[in-house]
């Protein structure tokens, strides 16, 4: 996708962002040190420590672009528990000229109603309810399962997805499995921001990585991220690792 075909190309924040926001906002380094984040890629990752202000980030974006907080399409519009900050206030974004088709935000966290509303609205829509998720309830899926069965059938392309660690509910084989259905997405004209901690996704081809860390936020490449080194170096040799974190209990 060239440039021009990216839905969301920068993500700013405000210059009276602390008067717009929540205090706590600021002690975190990646919000603090935010001025323009420049999305480069149809696929961005923001990785980093637990902590680091990754989904708090993605959520503000979301509920700026007109999600609703607690995930699903720009339609879906109900609050079970709202618990999302105030960041989004804060934000302007910088959108391409072309309108995407199709949209979803989805947060581990509250997966469960998602798939809840997305099956009220398709009851109401008629007939062939479960058709498009493989013939059964999402409710009847695995979390992995229903997470796939809506990234395979619900998800339909020229869209903005917005996803926080999509690894919770996926095994190994099932992540490569979401990873192959990016690639037709993207293909697709799509756009993803995803939050992430797996070396297995953010390995896609040519996705921006966003390292978010204690000086702010900060482009790296896929080998230079904790994830690739410290998996690489653990699968190398477990039992070597394993010795050394472990030693002190042994003596
Ligand atoms: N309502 C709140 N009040 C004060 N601090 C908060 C509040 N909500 C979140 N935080 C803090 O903001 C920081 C960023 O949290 P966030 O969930 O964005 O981290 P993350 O990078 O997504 O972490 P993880 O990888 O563990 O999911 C954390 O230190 C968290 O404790």
């Amino acid at each position: 996708m060239e440039g021009k075909r990216m839905y969301i190309r920068s993500i700013v924040l405000k210059e009276n962002a602390r008067e717009l926001c929540d205090s706590y906002l600021f002690d975190i380094p990646a919000i603090r040190g935010l001025e323009t984040l420049d999305l480069q890629s149809p696929v961005t990752f923001f990785v980093g420590e637990n902590g680091s202000g990754k989904s708090t980030l993605l959520e503000a974006v979301a509920v700026a672009y007109g999600f609703n907080p607690e995930g699903g399409s720009k339609n879906f519009a109900f609050s079970s528990n709202p618990t999302h900050s105030g960041l989004y206030q804060a934000l302007r974004l910088v959108k391409g000229p072309v309108r995407p088709r199709d949209g979803f935000f989805l947060r581990a966290e509250s997966f469960y109603n998602v798939a809840t509303e997305v099956e009220r609205l398709e009851e109401i829509g008629g007939p062939g309810l479960f058709d498009s998720f493989g013939g059964k309830s999402l409710h009847q899926q695995s979390h992995g399962e229903s997470f796939l069965s809506l990234a395979i059938h619900r998800f339909w392309g020229k869209g903005v997805y917005l996803i926080d660690e999509p690894e919770a509910a996926l095994s190994p084989s099932r992540q490569l499995t979401f990873l192959a259905r990016m690639g037709e997405l993207v293909r697709d004209g799509s756009q993803f921001l995803i939050v992430t901690h797996s070396p297995i996704l953010m390995a896609y081809p040519g996705a921006d990585i966003l390292l978010f860390g204690e000086d702010g936020i900060r482009r790296v490449k896929y080998e230079e991220t904790e994830h690739y080194r410290i998996t690489k170096a653990f699968l190398e040799s477990p039992q070597r690792m394993l010795r050394e974190l472990l030693r002190g209990e042994e003596e």
